[in-house]
């Protein structure tokens, strides 16, 4: 019997476990290209990110000209295709994740990762930084069906039944994650070195961590 007192932690991805803002801003300025627009900024694309890839993609076209009327599912698709086939050129764990997930792991914790990401880009980038293993689940944006992603309670609930049940907690950068955590009645830490689009401690988190280490007492605290 665990002495830890969640049974499970889920996780964001973006700007949560790892920083995949260069590789996610290449993307982006790959569809931006197509249609003849200058690139934009890592910082702009910061901001289009966390509610799922089209919204992102919607967002750059917004910020450059317009979306166009037409066209946008195959700007979408090569944007895609051009993020799998380079989607851990830059990317990388923040400091200190796996021995966070060392030792909730050695604490009988179930890991699990809710991400706004298309699940098959997120299982990709996890299995490409050698991370996959260590998570019993995995849920993406377009894992439950549309309308179903974070902000919406769905993927945290799925989270907690598909991990077998008990006390949860989630760590996310977003207001996506903690409106869903709250959605779902699920304690939530904000890292404060995520992609929040302003002050994290606006973000409505039970608590924000600086850095990995502090992870486990702040979650021991929260308890
Ligand atoms: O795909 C996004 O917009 C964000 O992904 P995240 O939910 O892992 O932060
Ligand atoms: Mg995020």
């Amino acid at each position: 019997m665990s002495d830890f007192p969640f049974a499970i932690i889920g996780f964001d991805l973006d700007g949560t476990l790892v920083d995949s803002s260069g590789d996610l801003t290449s993307s982006v300025n790959i569809a931006l290209a197509e249609l003849g627009r200058a690139p934009v900024s890592r910082e702009q694309v910061l901001t289009f990110i966390g509610g799922g890839s089209p919204r992102m993609l919607r967002r750059a076209l917004e910020a450059t000209g317009g979306c166009p009327n037409t066209g946008f599912d195959a700007l979408y698709d090569r944007m895609i295709d051009y993020y799998a086939a380079h989607i851990a050129l830059e990317t990388h764990a923040f400091p200190g994740v796996e021995t966070a997930l060392d030792t909730l792991a050695a604490r009988g914790v179930t890991l699990a990762v809710v991400t706004n990401k298309p699940e098959h880009l997120a299982d990709k980038l996890l299995r490409e930084l050698g991370l996959r293993d260590r998570f019993a689940c995995l849920i993406g944006g377009d894992s439950l069906g549309e309308g179903k992603r974070k902000p919406d309670r769905a993927p945290i609930d799925a989270m907690v039944e598909r991990c077998g049940g008990g006390k949860a907690a989630f760590v996310g950068d977003s207001d996506f994650d903690t409106r869903a955590a709250r959605n779902a009645g699920v304690p939530c830490v904000a890292v404060s070195f995520g992609f929040a689009h302003g002050p994290v401690a606006e973000l409505g988190a039970d608590a924000v961590i600086d850095r990995y280490a502090d992870l486990i007492p702040v979650l021991e605290r929260l308890s």
